[in-house]
């Protein structure tokens, strides 16, 4: 992939940086800001940014299942509204990710289609990959946050008090299960389909791909008992995970090559990826034609680029969750 250099858009592949050993490391990210209620200093004594309504942007594609997690939440928070949305092109070529029309990117930036604009105009030094999803301060014309994890636990509670949205994904009393599965579910599932479908090893490969397909099996037995992963309550941890799972046949089961099963062929776990897509508001966040057009355009995994026509899927077909007990989705007092 190419990405910034000192400030200066390199073509070449050298994303190559996130290959150690012949298997894949994901990079760290860099902008790392908070959006709180008020603005107030954090735990931590740095500096917040407080919730506005029109204030901030997320810039997104929904090829990837980083961005796709945000547009999730702010659609589930009732966020519609106060914060915008650009849909970047599916295929990533040597421009990076790029908007088919220009975008407003506020006062200093002005109106721009190369993704990476962004990024120079947040830190005119940067040296690093230019990904999505962006979290952008329309006013101060800087990224807030390009880390998705931290920008769904921002909407999940920062903004509550201008919508009025009390539904709470990662309520206090559930964390400890919630993180247990969300660091299972990243290490094996959501970076483990990029760990396979970008290994240069055939060892590196088999390793990723065991663990993928060991963890799958676990969800498979969990969800035979529990209605969604830490239990009765739909939280953070379900939307994680289905981020990857509603990709999974159409991308990383051929792209990537996770082929031992397809999502489709585990009746709970099937079952499970339909409860959420049907979930209200959720179905809109999801492009399958981006989907399979983004992953099958990489030339490094899809040298011939050519587009496989399937699989037939049908995720608005019926599910049986309702068999097992569940509460929905936990609201703050
Ligand atoms: N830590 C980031 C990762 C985001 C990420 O890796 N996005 C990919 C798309 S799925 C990207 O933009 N990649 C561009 C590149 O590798 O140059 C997050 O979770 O927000």
């Amino acid at each position: 992939m190419p990405q910034l250099v000192r400030g200066e858009w390199v073509k070449d592949d050298i994303a190559a940086s996130e290959i150690r050993d012949g298997a894949f490391q994901r990079e760290p990210t860099r902008f790392r800001t908070w959006i709180t209620s008020d603005g107030r200093l954090d735990a931590e004594g740095r500096p917040t940014l407080p919730a506005e309504a029109g204030r901030y942007h997320l810039y997104v594609s929904y090829l990837c299942p980083w961005a796709s997690r945000t547009l999730i939440f702010r659609a589930l928070k009732g966020l519609e509204d106060l914060i915008g949305v650009s849909v970047a092109e599916p295929v990533i070529g040597e421009d990076g990710w790029v908007y088919a029309t220009e975008q407003d990117g506020g006062e200093g930036v002005g109106r721009f289609r190369h993704h990476y604009r962004l990024y120079t105009a947040s830190d005119p030094n940067y040296t690093g990959k230019v990904s999505v999803p962006v979290l952008w301060d329309m006013r101060e014309s800087r990224i807030v946050n390009n880390e998705s994890a931290d920008i769904i636990r921002m909407l999940n509670s920062a903004f509550d008090r201008l919508t009025g949205n009390t539904l709470d994904l990662y309520p206090e009393h559930l964390r400890a299960e919630i993180d247990y599965w969300n660091d299972l579910v990243y290490a094996t599932v959501n970076n483990g389909v990029y760990r396979c479908g970008f290994a240069k090893s055939q060892a590196r490969y088999d390793e990723a791909f065991d663990a993928l397909f060991a963890t799958l099996d676990r969800l498979e037995e969990r969800l035979t008992v529990s209605r969604y992963l830490a239990g009765e309550w739909l939280t953070e941890a379900d939307w994680r995970l289905f981020v990857t799972l509603v990709r999974f046949d159409t991308a990383y089961h051929g792209a990537f090559k996770c082929n031992l099963r397809r999502i489709d062929d585990y009746p709970q776990l099937s079952n499970y990826l339909r409860e959420l897509y049907q979930w209200p508001s959720i179905r809109q966040t999801v492009n399958l034609e981006h989907i399979k057009v983004g992953y099958y355009t990489n030339p490094a995994i899809n040298p011939t680029l050519i587009i496989p026509k399937g699989p037939a899927l049908d995720l608005d077909s019926h599910h049986d969750r309702d068999r097992l007990p569940g509460k929905s989705i936990w609201r703050r007092a």
